[in-house]
């Protein structure tokens, strides 16, 4: 199943948007086209302990309501007790690293096409920003089969098995969330169903952070909301920023063993604004090199998403309904602005 794919054909990238920085012979010191930031830029962030996204036991007998309120607060929290695993985990980061670190010619080799979804390249928001980013990424919709054994011919069944076997974890963990989440929404079973269905349209994104000669002036991953109801992130080291408002940039210090959840923009429209999808973005280190794997649970692309109006939501819909499909589509050509364009 590929039918997230069909929402980017129409909308072709260039070559030029798509293929990463030869990371593997870096240049000594930042090329202008990376350069985000003069040294001068004063660009804030904070390391307040009294600020930080919380971190939530999810053997907590109160796990329910402290979800619900940090979805409110924060649209993301810091998951501990997930039920996943260590060794499916530890698992996907060996095959990550062992992606990333090949040689350049053998991760072109399953570059993503033009129209294309998945396979590798830069991050699909970057056509939207002056500047480069420090960053590779690793797209996966369905099976990894199809461009990994383009890359190891002889060799791809262990990636393919270990990334399979994590989204099989994953799609549990969001499911869990995703109907906590739902009945705190009071959504109707009707509109419900999908999430017990294998007819989920989920990907799973794997980033690299090479090191950088100049952190300060380069962006691993710029600002963005997730497309998606949630994403897990896994990645043991800090880097990640979440942006709130009247505070700025706000570091993230991954609690061990935890996962990090962050709402998406369809959440967003489903719970009428009452749950937010926060703003994020990556920074960089000089020495150390940083992974990530994001998995991104989102209804099948015909779902439409319609906000509801019950509960502790707004009872005046703020926004119209949509299919997946058709915000992916609206991402996909304005990004920045898509929530507002499906704003009443
Ligand atoms: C489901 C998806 C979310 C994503 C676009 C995509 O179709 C597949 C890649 C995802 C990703 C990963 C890196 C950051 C991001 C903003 C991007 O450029 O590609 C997200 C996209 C998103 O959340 O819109
Ligand atoms: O690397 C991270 O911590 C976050 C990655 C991310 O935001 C994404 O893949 O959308
Ligand atoms: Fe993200």
């Amino acid at each position: 199943m590929d039918t997230l794919s069909e929402a980017y054909k129409g909308i072709p990238l260039n070559l030029g948007d798509i293929i990463p920085l030869d990371f593997s012979s870096p240049p000594p010191t930042l090329p202008d086209s990376h350069a985000w930031f003069q040294p001068s830029d004063d660009d804030c962030s904070f390391d307040d302990p009294a600020s930080s996204m919380p971190i939530i036991d999810f053997l907590d007998p109160k796990a329910t309501e402290l979800i619900g309120l940090a979805c409110e607060k924060w649209g993301a929290f810091q998951l501990k007790n997930h039920g996943i695993p260590l060794d499916v985990i530890q698992g996907t980061e060996e095959e990550v690293k062992r992606l990333f670190s090949l040689p350049t010619e053998q991760k072109l080799k399953a570059l993503r096409s033009p129209g294309g979804a998945s396979g590798y390249g830069r991050a699909r928001i970057s056509p939207f920003f002056p500047k480069s980013m420090w960053h590779e990424g690793f797209t996966i919709i369905g099976s990894s089969a199809r461009d990994v054994k383009k890359i190891w011919p002889d060799d791809y069944a262990r990636f393919c098995d270990r990334m399979e076997n994590y989204e099989k974890e994953m799609k549990v963990l969001a499911e869990r969330l995703t109907e906590m989440l739902f009945d705190m929404l009071k959504i109707p079973e009707e509109k419900r169903k999908w999430v017990v269905t294998s007819d989920i349209s989920e990907v799973l994104q794997l980033n690299f952070f090479p090191s950088c000669p100049e952190p300060d002036r380069a962006m691993g991953l710029a600002p963005h909301t997730d497309t998606s109801i949630l994403t897990i992130v896994q990645s043991p080291s800090t880097g990640l920023q979440l942006f709130k408002e009247g505070k700025g940039w706000i570091n993230v210090h991954p609690h061990p063993n935890s996962l990090i959840v962050h709402l998406g923009d369809l959440l967003h429209i489903i719970s009428n604004g009452r749950f937010c999808s926060p703003l994020h973005r990556v920074t960089l280190n000089e020495t150390r090199k940083r992974y990530s794997i994001a998995y991104f649970y989102t209804p099948p692309v015909d779902y439409v998403l319609s906000p509801s109006l019950s509960g502790d939501n707004s009872p005046v819909a703020l926004f119209r309904d949509v299919t997946v499909k058709e915000y992916h589509e609206i991402r996909a050509q304005k990004f920045g602005n898509s929530l507002s364009l499906v704003r009443i």
